[in-house]
Parts: structure tokens; sequence; C-alpha cells
């Protein structure tokens, strides 16, 4: 990305490498939670989105838009492919690393209006670790893997201890999302 005119990753961070037990290449991911705005299959309105581990530090999404998506006439909303990017930068820091991380900054650059009907190939990559900081960035292809970029996205997520989501969020957390990670457990 060269918007923002800054480094990236950012100096200081170190290569990673993905976790022993993180999925391999080829792996589904399917659903981190069933609730989940971006990949919940219990979520009506959210992005259903499916991720599959792809080959090197990656994984790749894919977020179809519908008119439930719309903010002008026909198009997608800014605002929630901001979030289909988070979703697959969340997903390619957390499956690959396998530590839980929240997002502390996202930035996006919007190149291609994408319409309703269209699909959102998206590939995110692992750029590597600063102590808790993760850097991650990705960018999104609209209608097949090749096809015309249309959004680009890079991201620091901040690794957090599980209480992070009990405290701040719902004290069954951790039995909720054990429950409903129903493919990567
Ligand atoms: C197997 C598992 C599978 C899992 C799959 C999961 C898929 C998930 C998909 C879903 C995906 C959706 C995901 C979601 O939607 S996550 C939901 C949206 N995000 C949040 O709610 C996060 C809210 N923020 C916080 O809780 C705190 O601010 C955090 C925890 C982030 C940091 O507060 P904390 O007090 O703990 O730490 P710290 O302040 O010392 O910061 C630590 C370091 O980080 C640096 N820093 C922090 N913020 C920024 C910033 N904005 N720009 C630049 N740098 C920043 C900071 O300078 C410091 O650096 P350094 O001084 O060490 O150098």
């Amino acid at each position: 990305m060269k918007n923002s005119g800054e480094a990236w990753p950012p100096e200081g961070t170190e290569p990673v490498a993905a976790h022993p037990d993180a999925p391999g290449p080829g792996t589904k991911l399917g659903v981190h939670f069933s609730e989940c705005f971006g990949c919940g299959d219990e979520q009506d309105g959210g992005l259903h989105m499916e991720s599959t581990v792809g080959d090197g530090l990656t994984v790749k999404s894919q977020f179809t838009v519908t008119e439930a998506h719309q903010g002008a006439p026909g198009l997608a909303h800014g605002g929630l492919l901001a979030c289909a990017f988070d979703e697959a930068l969340g997903s390619v820091a957390g499956n690959l690393l396998r530590l839980p991380a929240v997002t502390g900054r996202l930035e996006t650059d919007f190149r291609r209006p994408v319409p309703v009907g269209s699909t959102l190939f998206i590939t995110a990559t692992l750029d590597g670790m600063d102590g808790r900081k993760i850097y991650v960035s990705a960018e999104g292809r609209l209608d097949a893997e090749d096809g015309p970029v249309a959004v680009r996205a890079r991201a620091l997520f901040v690794t957090v201890e599980f209480d992070h989501f009990t405290t701040h969020g719902d004290p069954n957390a951790w039995k909720k999302m054990r429950d409903s990670n129903r493919v990567n457990p």
C-alpha cells in the first residue's frame, strides 16, 4: 500500500512463521463464531464470508455483495467493505498465529466501485509481528482471483489475553466461541 506514505510493515516488524498447529494450505476455515457479523452462519444480516488457508502466510476469503450491503443504489457500502477486510485480516492473524487478537487500526483504499452481485476475492497476508503488534495486509479483486483490484487494506491487530473478551464482552465468550467453532477447533 502506498497511500499513507509510511513503510509497510513498519520498521521493527519481524517475520513470523505459522503456529505449528495452524491449519495448512487448502483448509476451509468455516465459522469461528456463529454470530460473527463477518462469517457467522447464524447472523442473518451478516456478510457470510468464507475463508480458506492459502499458500505461504495467506488466507483467501470471498465476500459476495448483496442488496443488503448497498450504500449507493447498486453499489457496496464502503463501511461494509471495510468490515469484510477486517474479517479477512483478522482471520489470517488469528488462524495462522492461533493467538487472540483485536483490530487496533484498519486502513482501506477503495480503488473501484464494487457492484451488487459481484464477489470480492480477498487475499490477506500475515506480514509480521513486533511484540504484541501483528501486521496484516490484503487486497480484494473483483469477481475472480485475477480480477482487477477493487480494495486494498492493511491493519494492526494487537494480541490480548482471552479475558479481554469475557471482561469487556460476554462472560460466556469462551464457551460460545468454542461451541460454535465447528470447522477449526
Ligand atoms: C484459532 C483461533 C481462530 C481465530 C479466528 C479469528 C477470526 C477473527 C475475525 C474477526 C476480525 C474482527 C476483529 C474485531 O473486530 S476486534 C473489535 C474491534 N477492536 C477493538 O474493539 C479493539 C479496542 N481496543 C482495545 O481494546 C485496545 O486499544 C487494544 C487491546 C487494541 C490495545 O490496548 P492495550 O492497553 O492492551 O495495549 P497498548 O495500548 O499498550 O497497545 C499495544 C501496542 O499496540 C499499539 N497500538 C494500539 N493501538 C494502536 C493504533 N490504533 N495505532 C497504532 N498503534 C497502536 C500501541 O502503541 C502499543 O505499541 P508499543 O508501545 O508496544 O510499541
